[in-house]
């Protein structure tokens, strides 16, 4: 049997909602098998950070090097990095290893309002991580951070994605999750050609912790199988919309979405429910 298998270099949500958490959930839902590179603990919960505690550079590197010389991931993603230093061993090994298939989630703050990267590891992301992606995911504020544009309309949108192109990322999606007045959650993939929109309705929901982890884990999940990016993407969007539409309710802050609804609905759809 051939396994594909995906690569997450995150931080870890103790609140099991996003960070590596939501990342391998979602490998593991998608049929990917699912490895890790810790780049920092968070003490988290629904309602916000309470800690976090950033890995040595070094403790980062040596667990991509041992993944790396060993078990060959057909797919990476990276979500906290956190600082400047992690962001350089990460870009190190990435091209030490020759990797293709890189999807960055540039997080910079969590939905409660942490900060998840230190300001002066920008320039690093933008200097050493873009280049190497096949696959950026920003949501509007990070791409507004990344870009110097302020985004307030699809023309905006437009600008920014040319910009991180431009930065070297082969393939951007900027997010919509943000665009609160719109009904519709509407992602913007630029491919460096053309323009094209993966949209679902927005749900009223404020259990939206770890959608972009989650997102991003799912189109890595797509990647590692093979799948061309507007493919990933488009499965990644009906992972995301089942995850945030059968929310679990937990927390008394903003929740967790829920990693087994894609497959569910599935399953039932096929008639074997459960
Ligand atoms: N309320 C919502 N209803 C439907 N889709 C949403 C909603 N919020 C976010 N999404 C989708 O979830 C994914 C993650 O987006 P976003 O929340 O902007 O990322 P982040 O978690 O990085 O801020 C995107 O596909 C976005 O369109
Ligand atoms: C460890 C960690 N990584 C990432 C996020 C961002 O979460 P979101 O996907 O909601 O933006 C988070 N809250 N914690």
């Amino acid at each position: 049997m051939k396994v594909n298998k995906a690569l997450t270099i995150a931080g870890s949500d103790s609140g099991g909602g996003a960070g590596i958490q939501a990342d391998l959930k979602t490998f593991q839902e998608l049929g990917v098998f699912g490895m890790s590179a810790l780049t920092a603990v968070t003490a988290q919960n629904t309602k916000g950070v309470q800690g976090v505690y950033p890995m040595t550079a070094e403790a980062v590197s040596a667990q991509i090097q041992s993944i790396g010389e060993d078990l060959r991931p057909d797919a990476v993603k990276t979500g906290m990095l956190f600082s400047a230093v992690i962001i350089e061993s990460v870009s190190n090994e990435i091209v030490r290893y020759g990797w293709k298939n890189v999807v960055i989630d540039p997080v910079m703050i969590a939905k409660g309002g942490a900060s998840l990267l230190q300001n002066e590891a920008i320039l690093a992301m933008k200097k050493h991580l873009i280049p190497l992606s096949l696959v950026i995911t920003p949501n509007i504020p990070e791409a507004e951070v990344l870009t110097d544009i302020r985004i307030r309309s699809l023309e905006d949108k437009r600008e920014a994605a040319k910009k991180l192109h431009h930065l070297g990322a082969k393939n951007v999606i900027i997010k919509g999750g943000h665009d609160e007045a719109k009904d519709i959650a509407a992602d913007l993939l630029f491919d460096g050609e053309r323009f094209s929109e993966f949209k679902s309705s927005r749900i009223q929901t404020a259990n939206t912790h770890g959608t972009g982890c989650t997102y991003s884990a799912a189109i890595t999940a797509g990647l590692a199988d093979g799948l061309t990016v507007p493919e990933a993407v488009d499965r990644a969007k009906k992972f995301i919309q089942a995850a945030i539409e059968n929310d679990l309710g937990i927390g008394s802050g903003h929740g967790p979405t829920n990693h087994w609804a894609f497959n569910k609905r599935k399953k039932e759809a096929e008639g074997y429910g459960c």
